[in-house]
This record gives structure tokens, sequence and C-alpha cells, in this order.
């Protein structure tokens, strides 16, 4: 059987002297003629060896797009923000040059696309302005740069409450937005000078500090192999770090260090800011936490009061599910530190439950997504005292917080903790545009450091990648032959299907539950208790496929996904990889199908330079398949097609490619509508349609 064959080839693949991207008539399947074999076999990546000897640690659980800090930084400090450190830092990378590409990006993370009214976009168009001169003024430190993005792109990606929007277009949709995320203040334009001035101090440096900086550090070497060995060969005890830490690492089950905490750890342990960018799942975490625990256990305890010690380490986290799995990763390394205590806040949750919890256990390292922390800035006794003791900063998924969705709420963190600090900031992905604004957080002399190699894409080489372009009325049919191929094909199927909205997501949730697939669905509109539950679940689960919103695009720590689908437009390149990398982690094989419709393939010159192969054939659907899965469609609620159908509009609407032509746009939408197997698209309220800039548009209906 050609299925079987392929099997064999797998395994033989680790035998061969040569790495698999050497490899890809054996690694790639779909380079075998057969046409039944061209139908299933690009789907049928099975794992053939597995290096893991740790236990994985706890998964967090939920998005936290968290609400504007307007203003309250105001309230704890008179001297306006902090004065803004600028310079491009030292770059250290273990390999030779980036790979940033083009991006053609209009996304805007991990956000619902519903409709809420636009709101004043003159501040980003002011900022971005800004932004376009600062990039042009831009030292030059990796090798293929990142095209800058007009900033008239953002302002419209904040058009929608004046935040957290990307992607431009009239009528471009807020995201997908946690409660606390509503009820935005409109910004003040006192507040926005400050940060423009502040930003004129930050780039007018510039020029000098990049040519100051720009040369690279040697890092440690990593013999542990080429860019996919996430092991180094440095153990964790070769390097100074207490007795009591070495211990909880050795406990945790990590004895050799992963390459991005082979190159951090000395150099946050001097004291340096750092920027780190290593791929998924290899350990950024510990990489930050634990150098920043040993900066509270070097302290001196504090001699306030002891209820209430000053916060030493703050981590801010952009989603409440990182949040929670940070702190958990903290609390494994502190096990034998009784004296410090580690808290978590973040949205969803009962303020005063927290207030009751951090009085009862006292900590000093906290982990926060931005929203709650404002809260606790605002409403908890001596909380903004105790911020004025952070020795360490740290912006876990730096990328997406220094995005301008979340960018003004990390101007303000940075001005209620001390200028004198450290700061740490890591992601898997680092956009020339971040680099360019690290300043607002990074000292001058910070080094970036850059574990992926050159040579190397930024997703990892055991992932296999495939991309399918099929018309969008077959989508649903092929995303349901793509399961059940992957399903016969491994018993141990774990699945994350990623879809472009929420309500998207919960369609074809409803859909593949009713062609009897083992589904779990996760998204920003179901409530925290169940989007936990179900998160755990998925996290101990293996036979289960989870539909996602990208609520589950960063971060998020599954063990053992095999596979990942997402099903039309990322948005953007930043957010394909994150996805991407919710499998094949900690060196583990996975495989990745990307499903777009024919008018959705630009993307992919903007990954180009990623591994992602074209399938040679698309899967065919028989007509059994199609009557079956156009039945389900026919049982799936009105109101979740009508909700569909408008999310869906929202969402493209705010691309600037797709959403450029309205008449075109209305037309996809028709056809996604007709997918969904309705004769006549649904009704979709005047008002919507007016601040989409769809009035009169011929096609919709309104009502
Ligand atoms: N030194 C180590 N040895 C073995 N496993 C480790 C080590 N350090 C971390 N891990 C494990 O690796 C896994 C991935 O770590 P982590 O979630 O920090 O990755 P990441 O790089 O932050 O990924 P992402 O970019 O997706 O957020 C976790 O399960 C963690 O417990």
């Amino acid at each position: 059987m050609p299925t079987k064959l392929f099997s064999q080839l797998r395994l033989l693949h680790p035998l061969l002297p040569m790495k698999p991207r050497t490899l890809p008539l054996l690694s790639r399947p779909f380079f075998f003629p057969s046409s039944k074999f061209l139908r299933t076999s690009p789907f049928k990546v099975r794992a053939f060896s597995s290096r893991e000897k740790v236990p994985l640690r706890p998964s967090k659980s939920l998005i936290d797009d968290e609400a504007d800090l307007s203003n309250w930084v105001d309230e704890l400090r008179s001297g306006g923000p902090d004065e803004m450190r600028s310079g491009r830092g030292n770059e250290v990378r273990t390999g030779r040059r980036d790979r940033f590409a083009d991006s053609g990006r209009f996304s805007r993370d991990d956000r619902e696309r519903e409709f809420r009214p636009p709101r004043n976009n003159n501040r980003a168009s002011a900022l971005g302005k800004r932004r376009g001169e600062d990039l042009r003024k831009g030292g030059q430190s990796v090798g293929s740069r990142r095209k800058f993005q007009p900033r008239s792109d953002d302002d419209d990606n904040e058009v929608m409450n004046g935040r957290k929007l990307k992607g431009g277009g009239v009528g471009a949709f807020p995201s997908e937005d946690e409660d606390e995320d509503e009820d935005e203040e409109s910004e003040g334009s006192e507040e926005e000078e400050i940060l423009n001035k502040s930003r004129t101090a930050l780039f007018g440096q510039q020029n000098v500090l990049n040519r100051r900086n720009t040369e690279p550090t040697p890092r440690p070497s990593s013999p542990g192999g080429g860019s996919d060995s996430y092991l180094s060969e440095t153990r964790f005890d070769q390097c100074s770090i207490s007795p009591l830490s070495l211990k909880g690492v050795k406990d945790a089950g990590y004895e050799k260090m992963t390459v991005v905490q082979e190159a951090t750890l000395p150099v946050i342990l001097k004291g340096k800011d750092v920027l780190a960018k290593a791929k998924t799942g290899t350990g950024k975490t510990v990489a930050f936490l634990l150098p920043s625990i040993e900066v509270v256990a070097k302290s001196p305890p504090s001699d306030r009061d002891h209820r209430r010690p000053p916060i030493a380490v703050l981590v801010i986290c952009p989603t409440r599910e990182l949040a929670s799995q940070a702190a958990a990763e903290a609390t494994k390394l502190l096990k034998y530190h009784p004296t410090i205590g580690v808290q978590v806040v973040i949205g969803g949750t009962r303020l005063a439950l927290e207030q009751k919890r951090m009085q009862a256990n006292p900590c000093q390292i906290l982990v926060a997504t931005p929203g709650r922390l404002r809260d606790h800035t605002e409403n908890t006794a001596g909380f903004a005292t105790r911020l004025m003791g952070v020795k360490v900063l740290v912006l876990d998924e730096a990328d997406h917080l220094l995005d301008m969705g979340f960018r003004k709420d990390i101007e303000k963190i940075i001005a209620a903790v001390p200028k004198q600090r450290q700061t740490l900031m890591f992601s898997a992905t680092v956009p020339e545009e971040v680099r360019q604004v690290c300043h607002i957080a990074l000292r001058r002399d910070h080094e970036f450091i850059n574990t992926v190699q050159e040579g190397t894409e930024e997703t990892h080489s055991q992932v296999c990648q495939t991309h399918l372009v099929a018309p969008l009325d077959k989508h649903f049919s092929l995303l349901y032959v793509l399961l059940k191929d992957h399903i016969a094909d491994d018993v141990d199927y774990k699945v994350l299907v990623f879809c472009t909205t929420a309500m998207v997501t919960r369609l074809v949730a409803e859909l593949l539950g009713e062609l009897n697939l083992n589904v779990r669905e996760i998204h920003s509109r179901k409530p925290q208790s169940y989007r936990t539950r179900v998160s755990e679940e998925f996290r101990k689960s293996k036979g289960l496929i989870l539909v996602t919103s990208d609520v589950s695009a960063r971060g998020v720590d599954y063990p053992d996904v095999t596979l990942v689908i997402q099903v039309g437009l990322p948005a953007d390149r930043e957010q394909y990889i994150h996805r991407l990398g919710r499998t094949g982690r900690r060196g583990k094989e996975g495989q990745g199908i990307l499903l777009l419709a024919p008018w959705e393939d630009f993307f992919l010159s903007t990954v180009k330079d990623l591994p992602i192969e074209k399938a040679p054939v698309v899967p065919s659907v028989d007509p059994d398949t199609k009557k079956k899965v156009e039945k389900a469609l026919s049982n799936v609620e009105m109101k979740n097609k009508e909700a569909a159908y408008q999310a869906w509009l929202g969402y493209y609407n705010s691309n600037k490619k797709v959403g450029r032509d309205k008449y075109r746009l209305v037309e996809l939408a028709n056809e996604f509508s007709r997918s969904m197997g309705l004769d006549n698209p649904p009704a979709i309220p005047k008002l919507v349609l007016g601040k989409m800039g769809l009035r009169n548009i011929p096609g919709l209906r309104a009502k």
C-alpha cells in the first residue's frame, strides 16, 4: 500500500546520513506518482523519532486581549512616561543573517473581527508618520529587511476602537477581544503628545547608536546540532545558577539547556537587556524565568511590609493563557525557594479574589496581562508602589506586545516601573519594525540574540508544511477529508484547526461535530471557565480535534499536536509561524496544512522563504462525502451561519488586498455564504454595513 510504503520510508529517514531538508523525496510524500497516494499522502506524516526526555509542563489556557491602560500611569507618576532609552543594541546570533521577508501583513493577532464602531484614528496616523521616519533612520542589522508597512495601514487597523486593529481597509473590524476590552476610553491628546515627544527623543539618537552596536558578539556554540536541535550540550549546572534553582530545574526534568537558554542565560545573568528570538517550542519561558529568579534570590530581603513586598520581577504576557503558563513554570522552578513567591493576575477572574490571594501569598514575581495589571494599579492598595520595586521587566511574545494593539499599554507599564531595571524581550518572531521600536523598553546596549541560524527557516524543518489552494466552496469538504485521512493514519491524532474568526470557528466546530468527529472549540466568545476546561482537556488528550481562533496561536504548549490546519488567510506571516508552532515542539515532528482559496494565494509570497510545499493535487471529494458534508451543513444552526457570514465579511474587509475592491469582496462573501449551503446571503444590519463602508454594495442584504 502506498501509505504503508510512505510510512516505511519515513521510518528509514533518521537512519539516512542526511538531514530531512535534504531529502525532499522522502520527507515529502507527494512526489510519489500513484493517484490514490497523491490524494491522501501529503497529509499523512508520522513522527519517526522522539528525543523528549522531560515531562511537559502544565498547559496555559486562555487568551487575553487586554484593555487599554489609558491614563493610569499619569495617576501613578507625576513625571510622565519613562524617558525612552534608545539604541539598537548588540546583535547576537547563532546564524549570520535573519530571514525577514515582506509580510503584507494585515492581521491583528488573536482577536475576533466583529464589528464595533470606529474610533478616532488621528493619533495612530500621527504615530505612524513618526514610525515611518524612525524606520528610515534605523540601522541595518539584518540581512533581509522586512519592508516597512506604511502607517496608513496601521491607522486603518486602529480605526475601530482606536486600537488593536491591523489590516487596512475602510471598515476594518476590531479583533477578538475579551470582555474587559470592550469599553476603551478615547486617547487623551496630552498623553499622545508625551508619547510623541518620547519617540522623538528615542529615535533622534538612533543612528549613532546603531553604528555603535551592530557588531555581533560571539555566542556559545550549540553543539546540539543544526537549527532544529533544540537542546544544547550545556547543562544547567555548568552555569552560575544558585543551588536552589538548580534543584528546581532538575525536578522539572531539565538537564541540558535548550539552545536559546544556553545563548541567553549568561548574558542575562550579567545584567544585560536582551531581545531574544528563538523558534517556537524551544524553551523561551525558562530562558527568561530562571535568570529573573536569580535576581530575586540575590536581592537582600525587603525591610518593607513583608505581606506586600516590592515586586522585583514583572512578566507581561499578551494572553491569560500565556500568563498562567508562565506562572506555572515559575512555580516549578521556585520549588526550593520557599521565600520567593509568584502570582499571576489575569482578566476574566474576580479582582477581589486576586487581591486576597496576593495578600495571603506575598510575591516578588508577578506575571500579568496588561489590562489586569492596570486594574490592580488602580484598585489595589499599595500596588503601584510595589511596582516601583521592579528590577526585571519581561515582555513575552514581545513583537505582539510592541505591536500597535498593545504598544500604548506597554509604554504605560514601562512608565510605571523604575528606569533602572533590566528588560528582557522574547519571541519566535521579531519583525524588523519591532526591532526598530524595541528601544521603547530596552537599554541602548541591549543584546539581540537570534538563535535562528543562517540558512534555516523560522519554522522547524521536522514539521512538514503543505499548502493547498482550492475553491472556497470546497473548503468544508476538503477539511473533512483531510481530517478523516489524518485520523485514519494516526490513532494518536491531535489536531488544531485554526479559523479566521471566532464565529467562523464556531461554525466549523459545529459542522465537524455534525460529521461525528471528536471536536472541541475554543475562541474568545466562550466563557473563561469553558475555555480553561477545554484547553486542559486538549492538553491531556489524544484523538481530539480543537477548532480554534487565534486565541491558541501563540505560546500555547499543547504536547504532541500531530497536525495544524489553517483554514483561510492567516492574519500575517508571524501568525502563520506561531500557529504552525503549536506542533513540532521540543524537537518533535509535526505537520502543517494551509488551506487557501485561489484569491488568497497572494499570502504565499509573504512566506515564500518557508518550506511550504504545494500539494500536487487537491484531494478528491467523492460524491458520498460531498452529500454527507452538505447534510451536516444543513443541520448547522442558522444563527451561527449568519454570524459566521458577518464575521467573515468583516475579516476580509479589513484585509488590505481583499477588502480593497468592495464589489469583489461581496462576491466572495456570498460565495462563502453559498458554501454554507445558503441560497441567499444573510442580511446584515444597515449600521454595520455603513461602518464597514459597504452600504449599497450590490449583493449585500441589509436589515
Ligand atoms: N531545558 C529544557 N529541556 C527540556 N525541555 C524543556 C527545557 N526548557 C523548556 N522545556 C520544555 O519545552 C517546552 C516548550 O517550552 P516553551 O513553551 O517555553 O517554548 P517557547 O519557546 O516559549 O514556545 P512559543 O514560541 O510557542 O511560545 C515546554 O514543555 C517546556 O517545559
